[in-house]
């Protein structure tokens, strides 16, 4: 058997998100975000699942932490309800919701846990998406308004900070391709929403250095892998357009101070154009201290004329699928994270998520036996310990999920946790996996 041992300086960590886990969708001075009403919306999400009552975490959190304290992470990664604390989207605060993640933090820090916090993770308070939403650059100056005032909040607490999670999925699968919410499907709408959440992570990250100097602040995009079928240009270039559109639109700006020209001149011909102001692509591209990189799945890209936006058909490499029908690609990854560092130099990376959906229940005797999920993070922490050794520099690796939650569109059939859900009773029970989670990030190692 062969060991994989990391570097005793690697974080571990686990990560949630508001909406997934926290129910109480009006409770405690909470208003409605989009995903609220999306959810509601009858034929939008698998099985008419909603956010309401999600794991209860709202109730439930000091048995979260408990969950995290025995699983041993250095860090939980966790999203905060952006309406849960501004009701109106601006304004003032509804100090009933401040207080909950005041008291979630204390939790974590009385249990030797750093809060990490994602502050856009997708619920936009639904008073903003009538104004305009992410359409809108009103709408990145109340980010700001609410980044600040969280800041101020919890700035004494917590130094890590996320401004958006996946801004590809809160931008272009949910304005373009209608799959989240708000659930449009119109390109230049998606371009628009793209620029302004780059926008408002600016003025975040500009504050921020004011605010809470100390603190370490970065951005969670979110990545695959498409290989080429073949070595020809053709098939190259197909996969280049298609990564260009989760990696350059969102990480050129950022590191380079500009758009990717090959994906400007094809919006373009959809019809679809940048309106960039004077003073964004400066305030966008400031320094940050880390990248979030959320990795899942890869595919093998072969050139096909007229398939989708890119003119690229996407392969599965073999037969494994992880029971949402995303293959498993975790060569990708170890290619993902070095053509990174080719490309933007050596950024220091948090993987602020990476894991596998697979839907098992608890059997008889108690246990959850989701022997894959145990295949698949070693798969993909080979990788890592290989991307490692190949001088990416590597910060963290937080799993997704610590717990079942609601999977977005596809409700909470789809389960990513390490511990399992009851989504009636609400009872957790920690997974197989939970158990060798718990000892790699004690150990630092697993057996291959
Ligand atoms: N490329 N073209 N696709 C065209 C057709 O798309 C159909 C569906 O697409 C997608 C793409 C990506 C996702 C997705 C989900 N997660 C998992 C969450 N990450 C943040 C956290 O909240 C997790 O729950 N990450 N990514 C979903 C659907």
């Amino acid at each position: 058997m062969t060991k994989i041992t990391f570097p005793e300086n690697l974080k571990w960590g686990a990560a949630t998100a508001s909406y997934q886990i926290e129910g109480g969708a009006e409770e405690g001075g909470r208003s409605l975000s989009i995903w609220d009403v999306f959810s509601r919306t009858p034929g939008n999400v698998k099985n008419g699942d909603t956010g309401d009552h999600a794991c209860n975490s709202y109730h439930l959190y000091k048995e979260d932490v408990q969950l995290l304290k025995n699983l041993g992470v250095d860090l939980y990664r966790f999203s905060i309800s952006w309406s849960r604390v501004l009701p109106d989207g601006t304004g003032e605060l509804n100090e009933e919701g401040v207080q909950y993640y005041s008291n979630l933090i204390d939790e974590l820090i009385a249990n030797d846990i750093e809060p990490m916090i994602t502050l856009y993770h997708w619920d936009l308070p639904q008073v903003l998406q009538e104004k305009g939403g992410w359409e809108s650059r009103e709408t990145a100056h109340a980010f700001l308004h609410y980044a600040q005032k969280m800041f101020e909040a919890y700035g004494d607490r917590v130094n890590n900070w996320i401004t958006m999670n996946e801004p590809w999925c809160a931008s272009f699968l949910s304005n373009y391709l209608g799959v989240h919410a708000p659930g449009k499907q119109d390109l230049q709408a998606g371009v628009d929403v793209a620029h302004n959440l780059m926008v408002a992570h600016g003025l975040a990250v500009k504050s921020f250095r004011d605010m809470i100097p100390e603190g370490k602040i970065g951005y969670a995009p979110n990545i695959g892998w498409l290989e080429p079928y073949s070595p020809s240009e053709e098939d190259r270039a197909a996969c280049r357009r298609s990564m260009m559109w989760q990696k350059e639109w969102f990480m050129d700006p950022v590191f380079k101070g500009t758009y990717p020209d090959t994906l400007v001149k094809l919006f373009e011909k959809e019809n679809a154009y940048l309106h960039i102001e004077d003073g964004d692509m400066d305030l966008i591209s400031q320094p940050i201290d880390f990248m979030g990189i959320n990795f899942y799945t890869g595919a093998i890209g072969r050139y096909k004329e007229g398939e989708g936006l890119f003119d690229v058909e996407e392969i599965a490499p073999d037969e494994r699928r992880t029971d949402i029908g995303w293959p498993i690609y975790a060569e990708g990854f170890y290619k993902a994270l070095t053509d990174l560092r080719d490309t933007y130099g050596d950024v220091p990376i948090y993987i602020t998520e990476n894991g596998a959906c697979y839907n098992h229940e608890v059997e008889e005797d108690g246990r959850v036996r989701d022997q894959e999920r145990i295949d698949y993070l070693k798969q993909h922490l080979t990788s890592l310990d290989r991307a490692i050794k190949a001088g990416v520099p590597i910060e963290g690796y937080i799993v997704w999920s610590l717990m079942d939650n609601f999977e977005w569109a596809e409700g909470y059939e789809k389960r990513f946790g390490v511990v399992h859900i009851d989504f009636d009773t609400f009872e957790r029970t920690p997974k197989d996996s939970y158990y060798w989670y718990a000892d790699t990030v004690k150990n630092h190692e697993f057996e291959r």
